[in-house]
């Protein structure tokens, strides 16, 4: 459920007209729904009951300082896998006691920062790693809150590339390794071992797979209450589906209800971190169509954005759906919808059938979860502007790039 429908033939932001919206500001651009976002991440949190748990939004799906500020605002806590995006947390006034350090290969400039932020954990995701964290610990004379990411080996029936819980994949401690590495995390004098994560994949459309992993790592706990080492926390990352077509992902609310009876009435608090079931559905890209133009055996609606502004039909082969801001009357073709960049692969859908004419505003909906974090500059485009529509308002939460942007930082040599 979102908040962009039509009223009087145009595609609406909440209340605001997606047209006007873009004669303001331009395109391509993306645009967002407060309402919508607030709606999702609620869901999550509503459907806990009584349940001890924390939302930690992850920061990757959409990272601008408007979207982390309101989640700040909502009591969220974070999900981050930089240094990055823990100064973007901090920037938006987010709660550093609520963040939570996630990624295979954190940096110790990294764990400093993190530990002199003071956020609630380190998912640490190798015996290294947890080796590295306790020298920086010791440097700076602190204890380093520590849960360990267990790669379960499980498959999430996702893309390939976006499933993370296989053991081939890099992610996480391997099964056979965890009660080991506790063990270790457990003497080592600067750490303090507080709990156990997981992410098994993102745009999961099941419960089941994230039902099995939570048993699995429910059973370890028990193995590691008979060892003397109690844990506080049990986080299931993230990775909720959305519909972005036809999928049939559980709702956040089903999802949730399929986690809890698992975890009975357990002293444990539960961490979830999700990023594209908030922001996937809150947002939409809005592009313009700048000619068209009859192909051999397609035709081509070529528009002013491209792939560098949104990488998933060209990464992954996503397939979002596009529709037109102000639907007009007309012979509908079928068409490739093309940006400028010099690339086959740039591409934002294929085969769609739309009436179509130059000029005519396009919107590519589900684009509010990575699209612009993982937006480039690529063929020097600069990055586009981000609108947010709150009721009747609409804010403009981060600008185009300007053009001197693109060079900023460069040097030439000396003569
Ligand atoms: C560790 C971790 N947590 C959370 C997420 C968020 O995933 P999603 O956007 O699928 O909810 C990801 C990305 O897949 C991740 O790598
Ligand atoms: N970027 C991916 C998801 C990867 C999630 C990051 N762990 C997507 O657009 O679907």
């Amino acid at each position: 459920m979102d908040f962009f429908n039509y009223s009087d033939g145009q595609l609406m932001a909440e209340s605001v007209s997606v047209a006007q919206a873009a004669e303001r500001f331009g395109t391509p651009c993306y645009l967002y729904s407060r309402a919508t976002i607030e709606r999702h991440w609620h869901a999550f949190s509503d459907a806990m009951g009584g349940r001890e748990h924390l939302i930690c939004y992850a920061v990757k799906a959409n990272s601008n300082l408007a979207v982390l500020n309101l989640m700040a605002r909502l009591g969220s806590g974070f999900d981050i896998v930089s240094g990055g995006e823990l100064a973007r947390v901090l920037q938006a006034g987010g709660d550093p006691a609520k963040v939570v350090f996630s990624g295979v290969g954190k940096t110790e400039a990294e764990m400093r920062q993190a530990l002199r932020a003071g956020i609630l954990c380190f998912n640490v995701e190798s015996e290294a790693e947890l080796e590295r964290l306790n020298r920086v610990a010791a440097e700076l004379g602190v204890s380093a809150p520590v849960s360990l990411r267990i790669n379960p080996d499980i498959d999430a029936n996702s893309h390939p590339y976006i499933s993370t819980g296989l053991k081939q994949n890099k992610f996480g401690i391997p099964w056979d390794r965890a009660v080991p590495v506790y063990q270790r995390a457990a003497q080592l004098e600067h750490l303090r071992v507080t709990g156990m994560d997981c992410h098994i994949g993102s745009q999961l459309t099941e419960a089941r797979p994230f039902v099995e992993a939570l048993e699995r790592l429910l059973g370890l706990m028990d193995q590691l209450g008979d060892e003397g080492i109690e844990l506080e926390h049990l986080d299931l990352g993230g990775g909720l589906g959305v519909p972005y077509t036809d999928e049939r992902p559980p709702s956040p609310a089903e999802y949730v209800k399929a986690l809890l009876p698992s975890l009975g009435d357990r002293q444990l608090k539960l961490i979830l971190e999700p990023g594209r079931a908030i922001m996937a559905n809150a947002g939409i890209l809005v592009t313009k169509v700048e000619f068209l133009k009859r192909g051999e055996d397609r035709d081509f609606a070529i528009v002013d954005a491209a792939m560098n502004d949104l990488l998933r039909p060209s990464l992954y082969g996503a397939v979002q759906p596009i529709v037109p801001v102000q639907p007009r009357q007309g012979e509908a073709r079928l068409y490739d919808i093309v940006g400028p960049v010099c690339e086959t692969g740039d591409f934002l859908g294929k085969e769609r059938r739309l009436a179509l004419a130059p000029g005519d505003l396009l919107a590519v909906r589900g684009a509010g979860a990575y699209g612009f974090t993982m937006a480039s500059n690529y063929n020097s485009r600069p990055r586009v502007a981000e609108l947010m529509a709150d009721g009747e308002r609409l804010h403009l939460i981060r600008e185009r790039e300007p053009m001197a942007q693109l060079w900023q930082g460069e040097r030439l040599l000396p003569e």
